[in-house]
């Protein structure tokens, strides 16, 4: 059912991307990882995917990433290795959020010498996620948790429909997981990640999805994940 606070136009929009991966094989040439998937995603959900490695959540991912981009949703995604550019600093990694919004003079000189309010707006981002002191610091001297905290804050930065995470909180403390979950909540209608901190996923999630095996062996009310899913899923 189409959530009131969306016209229909975007409803639309989301039922198409539903109904593209509507019994979707997902592979890489031979045979599929993750066969005739079904995911019907409504806006105002928050989705997580669970399944020990190899399972095919960033498999599923990128097909839900090429799907929402086809169907012309605004999309911000959370790579698995982050796509960071190492050179570069905090802040600027964060503007490159929105690259795409402009042409190449304005990224050039964003790049070259943010405008004011474009550098106030990333600095903002990067606040939020708890990086003020690191916004001049280039991306290969931050830990592993930091560069991570630096692509949430760049996705942050280009907002949009729906955020797609790979694994977006694996390198953080539990405590700044908790945290980042929350404003990931805050900042998007609708989310789907990939998490492997079942704990994190329960308090994230409105709906989990279990892959095992190429195939979902569970989708879910995240108040119906018990002990014996995920003893099927992990065990
Ligand atoms: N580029 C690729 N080419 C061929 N096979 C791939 C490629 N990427 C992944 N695979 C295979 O697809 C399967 C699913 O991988 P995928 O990366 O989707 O799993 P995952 O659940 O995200 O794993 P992890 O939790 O370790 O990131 C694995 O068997 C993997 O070896």
């Amino acid at each position: 059912m189409p959530p009131s606070s969306r016209s229909p136009a975007i409803w639309i929009c989301w039922s198409n991307l539903l109904q593209l991966l509507d019994g979707a094989d997902l592979g890489y040439g031979g045979a599929p990882v993750l066969s005739g998937v079904r995911l019907h995603v409504a806006p105002g959900e928050r989705v997580a995917l669970l399944g020990r490695s190899g399972s095919g959540k960033s498999t599923l991912l990128a097909a839900l990433h090429r799907a929402a981009l086809a169907r012309g949703l605004r999309v911000a995604l959370v790579p698995q290795d982050t796509a960071l550019v190492p050179q570069l600093s905090a802040l600027r990694n964060v503007l490159m959020g929105r690259l795409d919004d402009h042409g190449a003079w304005r990224n050039l000189r964003t790049l070259i010498r943010p405008a004011a309010p474009d550098r106030a707006a990333a600095l903002a981002d990067l606040a939020r996620v708890g990086l003020t002191p690191e916004a001049d610091r280039a991306v290969e001297g931050l830990s592993g948790g930091q560069a991570q905290r630096v692509a949430l804050a760049r996705a942050i930065h280009r907002g949009g429909d729906l955020i797609l995470g790979d694994e977006p909180l694996s390198a953080v403390d539990p405590r700044q997981a908790e945290a980042l979950a929350a404003l990931i909540r805050g900042a998007f209608p609708t989310a789907i990640l990939a998490l492997h901190d079942v704990a994190i996923a329960r308090a994230f999630a409105t709906r989990v999805i279990g892959l095992r095996q190429g195939a979902f062996l569970f989708d879910l009310p995240v108040a119906e994940l018990d002990a014996a899913r995920i003893e099927a899923l992990y065990g």
